[in-house]
């Protein structure tokens, strides 16, 4: 097994083909400016992540590629179209799952699918096949308050997947959930990426999560953030997780970005 790294200081273009290009975002809140000048690409199919210092801009980044907030300057095209609020194509999962407490697991993954005016018997059926893609069989009509919040965030990853979005923006989606199931998730994440193709953008506060399950690992400096280094960990994904984790290349990729991280913060 190898770990190496490809660190590629503030180039923000690559060759592949990008699902979403990020032109010259800047986002003020007011008085603060959270956002200065991004550009980035992000390659199909591929799981990249933002990390960054708390407070520096990675929601709001996520959420303007999602449509959700509007740029202060600057365009996000996906597909090559200019985004100008949500669309069909893009999917968020946001941090708290956004769940519906009063509807089963099965109106929860159904939901984006009636709110498209599709019949019941339609989008039941793909809902019941995503519920069992996350590993959540027999639990159709369990409401989520009967849930672990592991297995909520499965509810709205499922959700995300039955509308068949082609990218898939998740906000620290693991951020509620133990450690045991978190790690149990970030293996079934990397199997759902291997398997459904789909372009991943992923917040994480974790290091160690970013270098786990990312192809590129985007790291934004402090408030106003831009883009200080962009990290492509290469692991061999055959070997076993336990194996990955104590791998040389695995803990130096991990603290190079941790000296990165520092470095930007202070
Ligand atoms: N709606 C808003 N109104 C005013 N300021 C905001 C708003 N949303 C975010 N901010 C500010 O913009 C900055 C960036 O916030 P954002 O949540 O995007 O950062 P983040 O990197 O995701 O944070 P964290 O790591 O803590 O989750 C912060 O200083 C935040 O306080």
């Amino acid at each position: 097994m190898s770990v190496s790294v490809a660190s590629i200081q503030a180039t923000p273009r690559v060759e592949d083909d990008s699902a979403v290009e990020v032109r010259s975002i800047c986002k003020n809140y007011g008085e603060i400016e959270a956002l200065r000048l991004i550009d980035l690409d992000f390659p199909r199919g591929k799981l990249t992540t933002l990390l960054g210092p708390s407070g520096c801009g990675k929601t709001t980044l996520l959420k303007i590629i999602a449509g959700l907030v509007e740029p202060t300057s600057g365009e996000v095209r996906v597909n090559g179209k200019i985004v100008t609020g949500p669309g069909p194509e893009r999917a968020f999962v946001f941090q708290d799952f956004a769940l519906m407490p009063w509807a089963t697991v099965m109106r929860n993954v159904a939901f984006g699918l009636e709110l498209k005016g599709m019949g019941k018997v339609e989008r039941q059926s793909i809902a019941r096949h995503y519920i069992a893609e996350v590993g959540l069989n027999g639990f159709e009509d369990k409401y989520p308050h009967e849930l672990s919040g592991g297995m909520r965030q499965r509810v709205g990853l499922a959700r995300a997947f039955a509308v068949n979005a082609e990218v898939l923006l998740l906000d620290e989606p693991f951020s509620a959930v133990d450690e045991q199931n978190r790690r149990k998730f970030q293996e079934d994440l990397l199997q759902l990426v291997e398997k459904q193709r789909k372009t991943f953008i992923f917040v994480t506060h974790s290091i160690e999560e970013a270098v786990y399950v990312s192809d590129r690992i985007v790291l934004l400096s402090r408030r106003p953030s831009r883009v200080a280094q962009i990290i492509e960990p290469k692991i061999d994904r055959t070997a076993s997780p336990d194996a990955i984790r104590r791998d040389q290349g695995y803990l130096d990729t991990v603290e190079e970005i941790w000296q990165g991280l520092k470095h930007y913060v202070d």
